[in-house]
C-alpha cells in the first residue's frame, strides 16, 4: 500500500536531504515546479502545444487561434508561493503568456522563495495583493490555467475571507483548469480539513480543483474530508526524496523520543508506490485457493441474524461471507425467524438459536472461526449476544467483525464491550454509531477547525483503536482504519475511484460479511479491513448506478478475475 504522509513528516525528510548535502532547497523547489508543469501536460496534453495552440474553454480542448496559452500563477508568502515563481517561469519559458500575483509582500520573502521571485522578476511583472483581488477575477477566469500556489504544508490557519471567496469563485468555474500546487490552499495537510476562522461566520472555501500536484507521496489531507473533494484529480511527482525517506523509515521502526512526535506512517490502501505493493498480504494469494485443499481448510464463518422479518441484513452479510472465499458460512437464526431464513439461503448453513444456551453450545466448535455480530440483529439481542460470543472466544481470540446493533447496543456503556475486546477483534461504524462508543472523538472531529494541524479522522480512528484495543474502520467516503498497535490506513473512494452507489441500504451489512469472511480465510484483522473495504469500492465502482446491496456479493467474481487474470 502507497505511504501517505504528514507535513512534519515530509519536512522532516526534506530536512534530512537537504542536511545530508545530497540536494539544495533550491534544487527540489525546481524539481517541484517542473513536476507540476509536467503534471499539467500529462493531464491535459492539448496545453503541450503552445505555439500553434490559444486561448479555449477547459474541457473544449485548445483552439489553435495561434494566440500563446494563458496562466494565472496566484503565489503565497511561503516556499508554495516560490513553487509557483518556479512554475510561471517554466511556462513563460514554452511561450506561455503568465500573469504572476503575490499574496503577501514580497519583502518579506525569504531563502528560496525570495530567490525565484527575484528569477521570475527579470522575466515579468508580479501584481501585488492591494489590486489583487479584482484583477485577478476577471483575469483569473479568462485563462486557460489557473494555479494555486498560495498555501501548501505551511498552512496553520483559515485563509483570509476575501482569499477564500477568490479562491471558491475561481475553482467554481468551469471555464479555466484549475491546478493546485501540493495541496488546495486552505486545506490542513494533516486532516484534510478546511480550516475555519474563530468567529461564527466562517469563510467556507468550495474550491475544488481539476488537478492537485503534490511531491514525493500524497499526504493525509489529500485523501480525506474536504480536502479529497478540493484536490481533483491526485498526481504525485518524484522530486528525488528516496533516499532521506528510507531514512526516515528506519528511525520510526526504533523510535527515538525525538521522531516520536512524527507518528507512524499511514498507507493509501490499494494503491502501490515505489516501495510497496497494494497489499502486504498479496490478495491474489487470498483469492486463489489451494487446488488440493477442501472447504473446511477455507474457514468457517457463523454471522447471527435477527429476529423474524429482521433478517436481511445478517443474510447479505453471509453471503458476503461465503462469496469472499469462507469455506462455510452458518447462520445463527432465533426460532422465530427459521423459516423466513430457510426460504431465502441455499449454499449457506441454518443453526438454530434460540437463547444463550443455545448460542453458547454453538460457539464450542472451534471450526466456527469468525464471528458476524450485529447487522439487523436488533440491540437487545445484541446486548446479550455479544458478551456471550467475546467471553467464550476471548481465550482463543476467535475473529469477530462488531458492526451495526452491536455497535449501538454499547451505547450507554462503551467502556463494558472495550473490556471485552481483543486484537483479533474489528470494529465497523459509520459516524453515527462511532459517536456512539466515542462521544469525545466524535465532538473533536465536528468541532471548528481554525488551526492547523487539525483534529482529523486518523486522529480519532487511531484513539478509538487504542481504546477499543482492536481494529477499528470509520466507514464514508474516506474510510480510515486503524490498529491498536498505531498502524493506520486510508481507502479513498473518491474522483476516479469514486463509488457513491454504495451509499445505499444493506452495503454496510455486505461490508461487515467480506471482512468476516476474509478473516475466516485467516487474513488478520487489520488487512482483513483493508481488503474488504477496498473490495468493497471495487464492487460499487464496477456495478455503478442502480447498484443495490444484494448485488454486490454478486460482483466480486468479476473483481477476483480481474484481479487474478
Ligand atoms: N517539504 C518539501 O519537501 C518541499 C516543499 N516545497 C513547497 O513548500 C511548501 C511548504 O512551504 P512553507 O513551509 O513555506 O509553507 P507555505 O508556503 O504553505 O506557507 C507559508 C507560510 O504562510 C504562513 N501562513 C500559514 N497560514 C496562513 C494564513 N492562513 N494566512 C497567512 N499566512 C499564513 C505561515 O507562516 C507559513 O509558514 C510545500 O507545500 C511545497 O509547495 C517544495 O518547494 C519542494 C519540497
Ligand atoms: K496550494
Amino acid at each position: 500500500m502507497a505511504e501517505v504522509l504528514t507535513a512534519a513528516q515530509m519536512r522532516r525528510i526534506e530536512e534530512s536531504a537537504i542536511a545530508s548535502g545530497a540536494v539544495t532547497g533550491a534544487t527540489l523547489m525546481e524539481r517541484a515546479g517542473q513536476g507540476v508543469v509536467d503534471a499539467i501536460l500529462a493531464h491535459w496534453p492539448e496545453l503541450n502545444h503552445s505555439e500553434d495552440a490559444g486561448s479555449g474553454m477547459a474541457g473544449e480542448g485548445a483552439v489553435p487561434t495561434g494566440l500563446p496559452l494563458r496562466a494565472v500563477v496566484l503565489c503565497g508568502p511561503g516556499n508554495n508561493g516560490g513553487d509557483g515563481f518556479v512554475i510561471a517561469r517554466l511556462l513563460k519559458r514554452k511561450g506561455w503568456a503568465v500573469e504572476v500575483f503575490l499574496f503577501g509582500d514580497p519583502l518579506r520573502l525569504t531563502g528560496d522563495a525570495k530567490l525565484n521571485y527575484t528569477r521570475w522578476c527579470a522575466l515579468g511583472s508580479v501584481q501585488s495583493d492591494l489590486d489583487l483581488i479584482d484583477r485577478f477575477a476577471d483575469a483569473g477566469l479568462e485563462a486557460d490555467l489557473f494555479v494555486d500556489a498560495i498555501f501548501g504544508t505551511g498552512l496553520t490557519r483559515a485563509l483570509p475571507d476575501r482569499l477564500a471567496d477568490l479562491l471558491g469563485k475561481v475553482a467554481g468555474c468551469r471555464t479555466v483548469r484549475t491546478v493546485a500546487v501540493d495541496i488546495a490552499s486552505g486545506i490542513c495537510t494533516d486532516s484534510g480539513r478546511m480550516l475555519q476562522p474563530a468567529d461564527p461566520q466562517p469563510a467556507v472555501s468550495k474550491a475544488s480543483f481539476d488537478l492537485t500536484v503534490t511531491f514525493h507521496r500524497a499526504k493525509r489531507g489529500h485523501l480525506s474530508q474536504e480536502g479529497a473533494l478540493a484536490s481533483g484529480h491526485l498526481a504525485i511527482v518524484d522530486i528525488g526524496l528516496d533516499l532521506a525517506h528510507q531514512t526516515l523509515r528506519r528511525k520510526l521502526a526504533v523510535p527515538s523520543l525525538e521522531d516520536a512526535c512524527l507518528g507512524s506512517i499511514s498507507h493509501w490502501v490499494g494503491q502501490t508506490d515505489d516501495a510497496n505493493p497494494a497489499f502486504d498480504v498479496p490478495l491474489a494469494g487470498v483469492l486463489a485457493k489451494d487446488a488440493f485443499g477442501h472447504k473446511f481448510r477455507h474457514g468457517h464463518a457463523l454471522v447471527f441474524s435477527g429476529e423474524t422479518c429482521k433478517t436481511g441484513a445478517a443474510r447479505l452479510a453471509a453471503r458476503g461471507a461465503l462469496r469472499i472465499g469462507a469455506g462455510l458460512v452458518t447462520l445463527a437464526v432465533p426460532g422465530n425467524a427459521l423459516s423466513e431464513v430457510a426460504a431465502q439461503v441455499t449454499a449457506i448453513m441454518i443453526a438454530p438459536v434460540s437463547g444463550s444456551g443455545d448460542a453458547l453450545n454453538l460457539l464450542q466448535d472451534s471450526r466456527l472461526n469468525a464471528l458476524c455480530i450485529g447487522p439487523g440483529l436488533g440491540v437487545a439481542l445484541a446486548r446479550s449476544l455479544v458478551p456471550i460470543a467475546l467471553k467464550q472466544t476471548r481465550a482463543v481470540r476467535r475473529s469477530v467483525v462488531l458492526d451495526a446493533d452491536a455497535l449501538t447496543a454499547f451505547a450507554a456503556a462503551p467502556d463494558d464491550l472495550f473490556a471485552l475486546l481483543h486484537s483479533n477483534c474489528v470494529l465497523t461504524p459509520h459516524f453515527g454509531e462511532f459517536t456512539r462508543l466515542f462521544p469525545d472523538l466524535a465532538q473533536k472531529l465536528v468541532a471548528r477547525p481554525t488551526h492547523g494541524p487539525a483534529y482529523s479522522r486518523y486522529d480519532a480512528v487511531c484513539e478509538a483503536a487504542d481504546r477499543a484495543g482492536c481494529v477499528v474502520l470509520l466507514k464514508g467516503p474516506d474510510t480510515v482504519i486503524a490498529s491498536p498497535e498505531g498502524q493506520v490506513s486510508v481507502n479513498a473512494a473518491l474522483f476516479e475511484n469514486q463509488a457513491p452507489w454504495l451509499a445505499t441500504a444493506g452495503s454496510g451489512d455486505v461490508l461487515a460479511g467480506f471482512i468476516t469472511g476474509l478473516m475466516a480465510r485467516g487474513v488478520p484483522a487489520m488487512r482483513a479491513a483493508e481488503m474488504g473495504v477496498w473490495l468493497h469500492a471495487q464492487c460499487g465502482r464496477n456495478l455503478g448506478p442502480g447498484l443495490i446491496a444484494e448485488d454486490l456479493p454478486e460482483e466480486l467474481p468479476h473483481v477476483f478475475r480481474s484481479i487474478l487474470s
